[in-house]
């Protein structure tokens, strides 16, 4: 069993949620998990003290939250000492098309440049559009930008475009970094 650190930002959910269901596999698999918010994580934490870490993002107006990049600064020395990996959530990770998912990619390996992160693995997520969640000016703005991308417009509805198969299959991937307490001990 590892201790793993799941940090995350988030600012309608959608990231918090995909870091909870991480955090499930995780556990599922007999580790120790602790999930919690970038903006405001508890005064005692220190992820050095962990033996794996994941962090996610989401991105707004083309870039990840400025808080999380804080934390990665922070605690770019742990990450880069211990298993650990990136997953950036957004719209534009939704598309099929790998040329229409660049942004997405680009914006994510500017945010590793800037914080001398370097994890094991990244992942791009689609994200969410939660036209019934957000208030009237946001709704306005995102329909416009959906509508120019050929997305979704009923803003009478909330659309869901995250693979939770493939979110599944990150966290699993991921186990396979940790140390394994159930090995055989060597001596
Ligand atoms: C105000 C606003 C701005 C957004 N800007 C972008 C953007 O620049 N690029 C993108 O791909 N997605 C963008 N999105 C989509 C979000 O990344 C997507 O809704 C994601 O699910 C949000 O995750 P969160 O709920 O964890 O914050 C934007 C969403 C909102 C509401």
């Amino acid at each position: 069993m590892a201790r793993v650190l799941v940090a995350f930002g988030s600012s309608e959910g959608q990231t918090a949620t995909i870091a909870e269901r991480i955090g499930d596999v995780l556990e599922a698999a007999g580790h120790d998990v602790v999930v919690v918010h970038a903006k405001h994580p508890p005064a005692e934490l220190d992820p050095g003290t962990y033996e794996g870490v994941i962090v996610g993002a989401s991105i707004h107006m083309g870039s990840h939250q400025s808080y999380v990049e804080s934390f990665v600064d922070t605690h770019s020395e742990a990450l880069n000492r211990l298993p650990s990996a990136f997953f950036s959530v957004s719209l534009t990770a939704a598309h099929d098309d790998p040329a229409e998912r660049k942004p997405a990619r680009d914006l994510l390996e500017d945010f590793l440049e800037e914080t001398g992160w370097e994890p094991d693995a990244t992942l791009l997520v689609a994200g969410a559009l939660k036209y019934r969640e957000y208030g009237l000016l946001k709704r306005f703005m995102m329909r416009r930008i959906a509508r120019s991308e050929g997305g979704d417009t009923d803003t009478a509805q909330d659309y869901e475009y995250t693979d939770w198969d493939e979110i599944e299959a990150f966290a699993e991937e991921f186990t396979t970094l940790l140390p394994d307490a159930s090995e055989p001990d060597p001596r």
